[in-house]
């Protein structure tokens, strides 16, 4: 369980708070996506969690962060570390071997597991990551996609309770994009992970998540499930979140009474609106 309570942070750098007043709950195994406005606060407050901040960029530091009941503030960053495992936006700055192998092993030695858990950690990461015959390869030979994938396994196979990923598809095709949520979405299912992911791609996160965080100006704007979130198309518009076209569709014909029910995540979801209302059956009463 993650629990942030009244969290306000300002860098040390910074003339204004970058988080005001973060409330937020997450229950073991959700599955989060964070998005909002370019500059909004969204790493910092994933920053927040892993314990970034205050321990890397010192500032003030305002509220609490638990997660299982640690206190990121007092925990030291290997604790926290333990609990949290983090692939960054810059993926280049957080390998540190050139074999795709040693990257994965490296956590492990660092993290002191046991000689003879090691190479089965090792095949499992890989296998959930879809990667096991890059085991060798060199990893400035990969795609940035294939990388992404890489620095994921690194971290599972420390097998944090909590995963935090920023901007993970921010390299990937669409396609990419999509295998890397299934295989999330899958991996925090079996194993009961609690995944929180920083995204742009709101289409994307609507279709995977729980729990739809919008950060807007350092606050939490909107928070819900993404049916509840893209009920608020208009104003999500407003502070620079564009809803999936989908949906902002099927809004317009909510808003006309020409269609009912919630607000759709998907393009399934549209269509199956759009049906709907083409035999007649979908016209509110
Ligand atoms: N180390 C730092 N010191 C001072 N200010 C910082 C630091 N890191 C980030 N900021 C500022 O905090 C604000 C929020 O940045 P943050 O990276 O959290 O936003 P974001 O929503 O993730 O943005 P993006 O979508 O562009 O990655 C920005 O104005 C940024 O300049």
């Amino acid at each position: 369980m993650i629990e942030i309570s009244q969290l306000s942070f300002r860098y040390r750098e910074g003339a204004d708070p970058i988080l005001k007043g973060i409330d937020l709950s997450i229950p073991d195994g959700a599955f989060v996506g964070v998005t909002g406005a370019a500059g909004s606060g969204k790493s910092t407050l994933t920053y927040a969690i892993n314990g970034i901040i205050p321990h890397c960029y010192p500032g003030d530091f305002y509220g609490s962060v638990r997660v299982d009941g640690v206190d990121t503030c007092e925990a030291s960053l290997t604790d926290i570390s333990r609990l949290v495992g983090s692939v960054c936006q810059d993926i280049d700055s957080q390998m540190v071997s050139s074999v795709v192998e040693d990257e994965v092993l490296y956590g492990l030695e660092n993290f002191g597991v046991p000689k003879t858990e090691i190479p089965a950690r090792v095949d499992e990461a890989l296998a959930a990551m879809g990667i096991a015959e890059l085991r060798d390869r060199s990893i400035a030979e990969l795609s940035g996609g294939q990388k992404q994938k890489v620095a994921v396994a690194s971290v599972l196979a420390l097998k944090p309770r909590v995963l935090v990923l920023d901007e993970p598809t921010a390299e990937l095709d669409p396609a990419s994009s999509v295998a890397v949520f299934d295989l999330l979405k899958r991996y925090s299912v079996e194993h009961g992970t609690t995944v929180i992911v920083v995204e742009q791609k709101i289409a994307l996160l609507s279709e995977y998540v729980d729990t739809l965080v919008i950060v807007d100006e350092g606050e939490i704007r909107f928070c819900g499930t993404p049916h509840e979130v893209l009920e608020h198309s208009d104003k999500l518009l407003e502070i620079g979140v564009n809803c999936p076209r989908s949906t902002s569709l099927v809004n317009r014909l909510r808003a006309r009474g020409l269609v009912c029910g919630p607000a759709v995540c998907t393009v399934e979801g549209a269509v199956c609106a759009c049906e709907g209302l083409l035999s007649g059956k979908g016209a509110c009463a």
